[in-house]
């Protein structure tokens, strides 16, 4: 086959891949038509790619680069996708979002950012608990539009194996759109006061408008200088997602026939959860035969040899590039839990992407009742990592967040001090709180001052 990616078929187990399949698979659904489910993973196992190979490998050097220093991650977006909100203006507000702190880091620590999206395809949730009740019914719990419906309803809650194609087909729409608008002109930084408009003033919007009139007198500088900004039109945005409905992950995976190796098309980055990070489960065994470069999520109860254990099994070759741990200990964990991993996991030469994500440690219920976290926190456990890894001499090398370009509140504080009252306003998110596009901006303004002193 002349394509990009051959397909491997299901059942045919090419080089181990379906060797997950006699291992313990956490927080998989109870389908309930097993052959509905063989028929959806055979379609999509020949379906087109969303990825190829060749942009994972472009990121595995950027990731790369951000673990030496040379770079920073950003990487973002919704805690769940849905597809009902799949359309053009959300997605272009994530990515808008995502763009703006991009700038806000660059410009103020001279740093290039690795821009990545959880967007095309963060489909799927882990729950803390199998089944949800209310007023007295109990019903399977939400997993992910990729999975069962949100409403709560006995039929939206069963598990649908046609959900997975539709993830699929809205995934590859939403990666159409990403594509049209961070290489079609829309991102071009000469744009970069545009991207602020239709957002009311405050601290955070007039701090960025400054940056942005700081970044054209010196693209106007360069311009009369006769330099080729061509270069400016595209940027380069990678696609993730939590690698967690393995059928799903199994489907699109891909032969490069460039090199023989195999890789899963679903996404460019593909990370393993907290909860299903264990060493001899499935996750762990499916995705260290893929390629793409990939993360690890890191919670609180990780110790230095679980690291160093995943940095074995999932990188054995040691490339630079190929592992992202992306740690989540909780503000008022972070310095006490961090620096003896990243300690021992350095000094055994292993080479990892440490990126934090300030979110999952830190979600709390509000007196209200509303789940949701505190941005103090959210700041406090980005600081930390900060910290731990400037007393080790370590490179932190990127931020992981839940965002979305939207003006919702479901994170308390900020400069707009969303309130617990004021949580009720706009809450809209399906499982976990995202920060919105206000709160997104004052971290960026945040973490450029950190990166600066990096
Ligand atoms: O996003 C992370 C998890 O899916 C989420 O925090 C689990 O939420 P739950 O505790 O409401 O199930
Ligand atoms: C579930 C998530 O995180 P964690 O595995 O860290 O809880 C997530 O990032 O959506």
């Amino acid at each position: 086959m002349s394509s990009a990616v051959d397909a491997v078929a299901p059942g045919t187990d090419p080089d181990g891949l379906d060797r997950f399949r006699d291992l313990v698979a956490l927080q998989q659904p109870t389908w309930p038509d097993a052959d509905a489910l063989a028929a959806v993973a055979a379609r999509l196992s020949v379906a087109a790619p969303l990825v190829v190979p060749a942009e994972a490998d472009t990121l595995t050097e950027r990731l790369a680069a951000a673990g030496r220093g040379e770079a920073f991650l950003l990487q973002g977006g919704d805690c769940a996708e849905t597809f009902a909100d799949a359309n053009a203006t959300r997605i272009r507000n994530k990515v808008r979002t995502i763009l703006q702190m991009a700038v806000v880091l660059t410009h103020g620590a001279s740093t290039p950012v690795v821009k990545m999206g959880r967007l095309a395809g963060q489909y799927a949730k882990p729950r803390s608990s199998d089944l949800e009740t209310r007023d007295g019914v109990t019903l399977p719990c939400y997993r992910g539009d990729m999975v069962n419906g949100h409403a709560f309803t006995p039929e939206s809650r069963i598990p649908d194996p046609q959900r997975l194609e539709q993830a699929y087909r809205i995934s590859a729409a939403t990666a159409n759109v990403v594509r049209a608008f961070t290489r079609g002109g829309y991102a071009d930084l000469r744009r970069v006061h545009e991207w602020n408009r239709g957002f009311m003033q405050n601290p955070s919007y007039a701090r960025y408008e400054r940056t942005a009139t700081e970044i054209d007198r010196a693209i106007r500088f360069m311009d009369a200088c006769g330099a080729d900004f061509d270069a400016l039109r595209t940027v380069e945005f990678f696609l993730s997602h939590e690698a967690l409905i393995l059928d799903y992950e199994r489907a699109l995976t891909r032969v490069d026939p460039r090199t023989g190796r195999h890789y899963d098309t679903s996404a460019h980055f593909l990370w393993i959860g907290e909860r299903t990070r264990h060493l001899d489960g499935a996750h762990v065994e499916f995705l260290s035969r893929v390629a793409n470069p990939i993360g690890v999520k890191l919670g609180p109860t990780t110790t230095a040899d679980d690291a160093l254990a995943l940095a074995h099994r999932l990188n054995p070759d040691n490339t630079p590039g190929r592992l992202t741990f992306i740690t989540r200990m909780g503000a008022s964990k972070v310095r006490d839990v961090l620096p003896e991993v990243v300690a021992k996991v350095t000094a055994a030469g292993v080479s990892v992407t440490w990126v934090t994500d300030p979110m999952h440690g830190n979600t709390i219920t509000s007196d209200s009742g509303f789940k949701t976290r505190r941005f103090t926190d959210v700041l406090d456990e980005v600081t930390g990592f900060f910290e731990v890894h400037r007393d080790l001499g370590t490179v932190p090398g990127g931020l992981h967040m839940e965002l979305t370009g939207d003006d919702v509140t479901e994170v308390l504080g900020g400069s707009e001090e969303i309130s617990d009252e004021g949580l009720a306003l706009r809450y809209e998110t399906l499982v976990d709180p995202r920060l919105n596009h206000q709160q997104s901006l004052e971290t960026a303004f945040q973490v450029a001052e950190m990166l600066t002193r990096r």
